[in-house]
């Protein structure tokens, strides 16, 4: 992003003096009554905003339950009252879901104008429809994140408002158009410049000097972080938007959910989020820039701005694993949005889950294009020769199938250019048509040697001989004539096929009945579905050599596999691309018609909840004027009105169905991705309309990539554009001069996003022989997990030791219980694994857990108040990309970090502080 100058501006805090704050880079406002007036007048418009919100509630209900309630035998009026049903059903939704932190903000403009910004905008009724609350997204609440002093756009005022339910308990005020810097900044380093185009020119050199003075500073001051000396070359001062809010909120303790920024997002976010780019964006940045957050307020911001094509098309979030859906999946619902997919890559495929763990070189193998070849030669070696002739016997005649008939067919077959299943019609109507005519063939052989001067005894077995007879006058007929026209009609039957139509037909049919020839026909081209194609290929020494010849013997070894062992990530993309080879397999319509009655029995069911939904009503403010459905009709017969309802949100219907095509795709951690992942997620959204999240410098997986536009190439050549995000929120200076060291290790010239601000406290690390390193690591959890006052610690480990060290966990969450998420048991968003299978126990505690033990996988995308890395020398070596591994593991951590090691410790760790 462009460098701007600091500017010139003054803040003021209307919180009153005993409540602590974080930033204190806002004058405090002397008299706590001016502060106790604005929080009283802010609390009368929250209060009259919840009123109208309400009243929305309670006319949406009543609308619901009427429409619900109508009993239209018409199919058009039935379709009329659904569309209204679910239009009132997603409002509720929405107002259900913007409750909380309804308002945020406010714009005191130049002119005199004031702008109330909140999560769904509110209108006057009583006053021409004026608007009461702006959408964060709508143009009118823009300045809101992007004035700054030097550019002002017209705002004389900011206000950030914050709230608890239906309480306002805290302002910050910044004033745009007058004042001057504040110094004593708490936490917040002083800075000269942020911008892409600028961090780009960055020169490894000038990344090191960073490093090194960040770490002086820690290393100089660490019992006073708060008003240490900041570091140069880093966050300007100035360039961030509402400092004492977004300070505020990074300070807070991790619940292990991601939480909505819509009250903070800073201008280079702003400007990825509202971008109008149609297609291929993509947002590069370092750990911690915000990158996720970022695309899922771009997602929210999209199905507002282009509401009626993603509401029908819906829009997909691919993240590296379950636990990270699970804890980005509220962020969504908590603005409003509810159309969103969230899948991993392993849960894509719909009916699989992609969970079981493999080789890395398995993985990587996988992830090949070559891997598109390999299928095709799979499945084309399934359409095979016999190896021995069949003989079939049918009606009287006997046919032979053997490589003369199959060969043909085989090559009419793939000559149509059809996936396998749909190409299997013709390779079996050529061989019957084959064996038919071989048939039809012998049975002329045999007329031909038919001597037909003889054949006037028994002329009456031939065809036509009716007609000569006919032809013939009996009474004027003598026996010379009779002879003579039953000669010419005979001879004229014989140049005839022998076998007619309906002759043919006959043996059309049973041939295609015969089961010899059925199961015969069904080993030379069977129907296939992606699993069998899989399965049989991975199996089988000899079919991987067929298909697979310019692999390694070694490489062949590693995707060997015995049937029934469960699917991994990898697998997914080789699904998906089977099945474009094979096409639907036929018998599945049975299926779906068979799923399809269950599915109406499902619908019935999930209608009668609707019931619940409506007679739920609001808790804080019961309405009794509201019309409940349940006051006049049970759930089963309004479930059984209602069987025929389609109640499965876009998002659902969309995760059971391979062809679904979404109107935007998001990708986070794109830098994962192997080359067949992207083949499958690309088709997925023919328009390109894409987000791509990631950063190439914490790429872990084996075929993940280190440059987007190798990646983006072959779909969309150059035509995409690139973001940069520079600032990092989560983790703070002093662990991102350790973490930067690593980086640099690289030695791709990458440099580490500036932090945003600094935690207070040092990095540490500690050698523990290897008997200890249990009891010790179970204390140092312990210690930790207290020291960060009941907020979340991972232990980040080396996938070899993570069985052995998976019990510290028990131990060591003996401290606060699981932290959950009351309230928000029901997301609105749907994940791939939810909409499709069940789900296993444990995998997703990650995101929830107050300790836990995760490998460096595991802990992809996902923040905790502090960690400690285990083995860091071993998650070097585990790995042909370890440096990026141990780079991701460095950097989850918000505030504290420690390295506890048996081996040696890597050398780019030495600076860490050693622990007594
Ligand atoms: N403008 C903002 N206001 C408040 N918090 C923010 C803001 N931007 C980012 N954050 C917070 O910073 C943290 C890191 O954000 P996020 O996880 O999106 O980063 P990321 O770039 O995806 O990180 P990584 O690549 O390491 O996974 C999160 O807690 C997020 O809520």
């Amino acid at each position: 992003m462009s460098k701007e100058t600091v500017p010139a501006r003054s803040a003021d805090s209307l919180e009153p003096r005993d409540e602590p704050r974080v930033n204190h880079n806002e004058t405090r406002v002397d008299q706590k009554a001016d502060a106790d007036d604005e929080r009283a007048l802010e609390q009368r418009y929250l209060t009259m905003l919840h009123e109208r919100l309400d009243g929305l509630r309670a006319t949406a209900a009543a609308g619901l339950a009427e429409a619900l309630l109508r009993d239209d035998p018409e199919p058009g009026a039935r379709a009329d009252r659904d569309a209204v049903a679910a239009r009132h059903a997603d409002q509720l939704t929405r107002v259900d879901a913007v409750r909380d932190r309804l308002m945020f903000g406010r714009l005191d403009l130049a002119d005199g104008e004031r702008r109330y910004i909140g999560r769904m905008g509110l209108l006057d009724p009583d006053a021409d429809y004026d608007p009461l609350l702006i959408d964060w997204r709508a143009p009118a609440a823009r300045p809101f994140y992007l004035a700054t002093g030097a550019t002002p756009l017209g705002v004389a005022r900011r206000r950030h408002i914050r709230t608890v339910g239906r309480r306002v308990t805290h302002l910050d005020d910044e004033t745009l158009d007058t004042g001057a810097l504040g110094d004593g900044v708490l936490g917040l380093l002083t800075l000269d410049g942020l911008g892409a185009a600028e961090d780009t020119e960055d020169t490894a050199e000038e990344a090191a000097e960073d490093r090194e003075a960040a770490w002086a500073t820690v290393a100089a001051s660490p019992a006073s972080p708060a008003t240490a000396q900041t570091p140069s070359g880093e966050v300007a001062r100035g360039t961030l938007v509402g400092e004492a809010a977004l300070l505020n909120t990074l300070a807070a303790h991790r619940t292990g959910r991601m939480r909505d920024i819509v009250a903070t997002i800073q201008s280079e976010q702003d400007r990825i989020i509202r971008s109008d780019q149609d297609g291929i964006l993509v947002v590069d940045g370092g750990p911690g820039t915000g990158k996720t957050t970022v695309a899922l307020h771009r997602a929210a911001f999209l199905l507002y701005s282009r509401r009626e094509h993603l509401a029908r098309r819906g829009v997909l979030i691919i993240g590296p694993n379950p636990a990270f859906l699970r804890y980005i999946e509220h962020v969504l619902p908590s603005l409003g949005e509810t159309g969103v997919l969230l899948s991993t890559i392993g849960d894509l495929f719909p009916g699989i889950r992609g969970r079981q763990p493999e080789s890395t070189l398995a993985a990587a193998v996988k992830g090949r294009s070559a891997m598109v070849d390999v299928l095709t030669a799979a499945v084309r070696d399934r359409q095979r020769l016999p190896d021995i002739p069949l003989e079939i016997t049918v009606a009287d005649g006997v046919a032979r199938l053997d490589e003369t008939i199959v060969v043909p067919a085989r090559a009419a077959a793939r000559l149509t250019g059809r996936p396998h299943n749909l190409a299997r019609p013709v390779f079996v109507r050529e061989v019957i048509a084959a064996l038919t005519r071989q048939i039809a063939d012998r049975y002329e052989t045999s007329i031909d040697e038919v001597d037909i001067p003889d054949f006037v005894d028994d002329f009456m077995l031939w065809p036509d001989t009716d007609a000569a007879r006919d032809n013939l006058d009996d009474s004027e007929a003598n026996d010379a004539d009779w002879a003579s026209a039953a000669r010419a009609a005979a001879t004229a039957a014989a140049s005839q096929p022998v076998l007619d139509a309906a002759d043919l037909a006959d043996l059309r049919r049973d041939l295609s009945s015969d089961p010899r020839l059925a199961a015969a026909i069904d080993g030379l081209w069977p129907l296939l579905t992606p699993q069998d194609l899989l399965t049989d290929l991975f199996a089988d020494d000899d079919a991987l050599r067929r298909a697979a010849p310019d692999l390694t013997a070694a490489e062949r070894a590693a995707l060997r596999r015995e049937p029934g062992g469960g699917w991994t990530p990898a697998d997914a993309p080789l699904l998906d691309e089977a099945a474009e080879l094979l096409g639907d397999d036929p018998r599945l319509a049975i299926d779906a018609a068979v799923a399809e009655q269950l599915e109406r029995r499902e619908r019935a069911e999930y209608a009668g909840g609707v019931l619940d939904i409506l007679s739920r009503g609001d808790t804080e403010d019961p309405d009794g004027e509201v019309l409940m459905a349940t006051d006049l009709i049970d759930a089963d017969r309004f479930g059984e009105r209602h069987a025929e309802i389609d109640t499965r949100s876009t998002a659902e219907r969309a995760a059971a169905d391979r062809g679904w095509t979404f109107g935007h795709v998001i990708v986070d951690e794109a830098q994962e991705l192997s080359a067949m992942a992207w083949r499958m997620v690309m088709r997925r959204c023919p328009s390109r309309s894409m987000t791509i999240v990631g950063d190439v410098a914490q790429t872990g997986d084996a075929a993940g990539t280190s440059s987007w536009a190798r990646v983006l190439a072959p779909y969309v050549g150059t035509r995409f554009v690139l973001e940069r995000l520079t600032v990092n929120y989560r983790t703070g200076a002093e662990i991102m001069a350790v973490a930067g060291d690593v980086l640099a290790m690289q030695g791709r010239g990458l440099r580490a996003p500036r932090s945003v601000r600094r935690s207070g406290h040092v990095p540490w690390r500690l050698a523990v022989p290897e008997a200890d390193l249990e009891p010790r690591l179970a204390r140092l959890v312990a210690d930790e997990h207290a020291a960060c006052g009941g907020g979340r610690l991972a232990v980040i480990v080396p996938t070899s030791r993570r069985e052995q060290l998976a019990g510290l966990v028990g131990s060591a969450a003996a401290g606060p219980a699981a932290s959950g998420d009351p309230g928000t048991a029901e997301t609105g968003t749907t994940r791939a694994d939810a909409a499709g299978t069940a789900g296993t126990a444990g995998e997703d505690s990650a995101a929830e857990d107050p300790v836990v033990v995760l490998t460096v996988r595991e802990a992809k995308g996902l923040e905790f108040d502090a960690v400690i890395v285990v083995e860091p020398e071993r998650i070097l070596a585990e790995s042909p990309r370890g440096a990026g591994d141990l780079y991701v593991a460095l950097t989850r951590p918000t505030n504290q970090l420690g390295v506890v090691h048996v081996e040696e410790l890597p050398a780019v760790l030495d600076r860490l502080r050693p622990r007594g």
